[in-house]
């Protein structure tokens, strides 16, 4: 969809070079616009005939003047891992991009990074070590929001958060069931979404708390749509992965199908794009519910029947969210995110 502006005015040459003043018309209401609509469409109304530019905010990558780097290849590169979808998606590993060179193209279009993380019961043990980390290794540089959802406000730990990065913490209900609490984060990030950060925010990710940066985790990871690969199948054939295979439930996946199994603990992109799979899981979870069927890994499962229909636009390497546990493999050469070694029944309420 594209949003279109006219703009009309004394009128210029039928030049073929966009005159200054309109160039930075342009410019302003693209940055008025680009927030809230995903492709600009500027008409400029002169005589004799009219010009017309597109501009789109999440394609239209500019990287500054004068900028060095070394050469990409176009021959020579990882070859022990595949780094793009048959859809033509990329997937992130490390030495498939630059990250100087991506900083300063999304530097230059100021963007702002919203992640957030339920805290729910005891849960609220790992938050010191998120956010800690996250201030370490998370979008380091550009404008970051951290939303904590927690039933425990006055345990949320004073974290010194640098500058142009802010902790927010919104209060939600306890639960006496985790599967509950895991499941109604979709619900939660869609309210927020609707409530807080349509047309504030440009990019959202949902984390799970029970895990650590270890590394960078930065603007390679920007898309429409992102999902992260779950460590623990990736070199596994479909018919393992651990979808719904209830055709009952809305989660189903039938054997056969789907393209890789996604991690509930990761995903995200743009406000948009988050705002619809959050709103479609929730949807999906509570009509399943009022049928008494819980899909076998809750929002997981959702996210996983949506993500095959709806095709992430940039998908996220194991290196995204790796576990404690797991030995490292030789194609993970670096850990960015990694869930703790946790005592479910230490922990869980149920
Ligand atoms: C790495 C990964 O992909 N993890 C997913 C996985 O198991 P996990 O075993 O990692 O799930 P989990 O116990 O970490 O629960 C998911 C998240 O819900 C929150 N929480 C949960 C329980 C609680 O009492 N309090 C609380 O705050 C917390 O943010 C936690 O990180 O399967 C779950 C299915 O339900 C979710 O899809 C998780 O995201
Ligand atoms: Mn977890």
């Amino acid at each position: 969809m594209y949003t279109c502006v006219c703009i009309t005015g004394p009128v210029y040459d039928p030049s073929r070079v966009i005159l200054q003043p309109v160039s930075h018309l342009v410019q302003f209401c693209y940055r008025l616009l680009s927030r809230s609509d995903d492709n600009v469409l500027f008409v400029l109304l002169c005589r004799p005939s009219p010009q017309v530019i597109f501009v789109s905010s999440d394609f239209h990558l500019v990287a500054p003047d004068g900028m060095k780097y070394t050469q990409p290849s176009i021959t020579q590169g990882r070859t022990d891992v595949v780094s793009v979808t048959p859809w033509l998606a990329p997937v992130v590993w490390e030495e498939t991009f630059n990250e100087k060179l991506l900083d300063s193209i999304y530097m230059k279009k100021n963007i702002s990074v919203v992640a957030t993380v339920f805290a729910v019961g005891k849960y609220i043990m790992f938050l010191k070590d998120f956010l800690e980390t996250a201030e370490q290794f998370f979008f380091v540089g550009f404008r970051v929001s951290i939303y904590v959802f927690t039933d425990r406000p006055n345990d949320v730990p004073h974290v010194k958060m640098a500058e142009g990065r802010q902790l927010n913490v919104l209060p939600v209900p306890s639960s006496n069931r985790w599967q509950e609490i895991s499941a109604r984060r979709m619900e939660l990030i869609q309210k927020l979404i609707e409530e807080k950060l349509i047309n504030k925010a440009d990019y959202i990710f949902c984390l799970d708390v029970d895990s650590k940066f270890h590394g960078r985790w930065g603007t390679e990871s920007l898309g429409g749509l992102v999902a992260v690969i779950h460590p623990g199948y990736y070199r596994d054939d479909r018919s393992r992965f651990p979808y719904e295979r209830r055709p009952i439930s809305r989660a189903f996946v039938a054997p056969g199908d789907g393209d890789f199994y996604y991690c509930g603990g990761a995903f995200g992109g743009l406000i948009q794009e988050v705002h619809q799979l959050a709103k479609t899981c929730r949807k999906n979870f509570e009509d399943d519910a009022k049928e008494g069927i819980e899909a076998a890994w809750q929002e997981e499962s959702h996210l996983n029947r949506y993500m095959w229909t709806n095709k992430p636009s940039k998908i996220l390497s194991p290196e995204y969210l790796w576990q404690d546990f797991k030995a490292r493999n030789p194609e993970i050469k670096i850990i960015r995110f990694s869930g703790v070694v946790k005592n479910y029944a230490a922990i869980r309420p149920n």
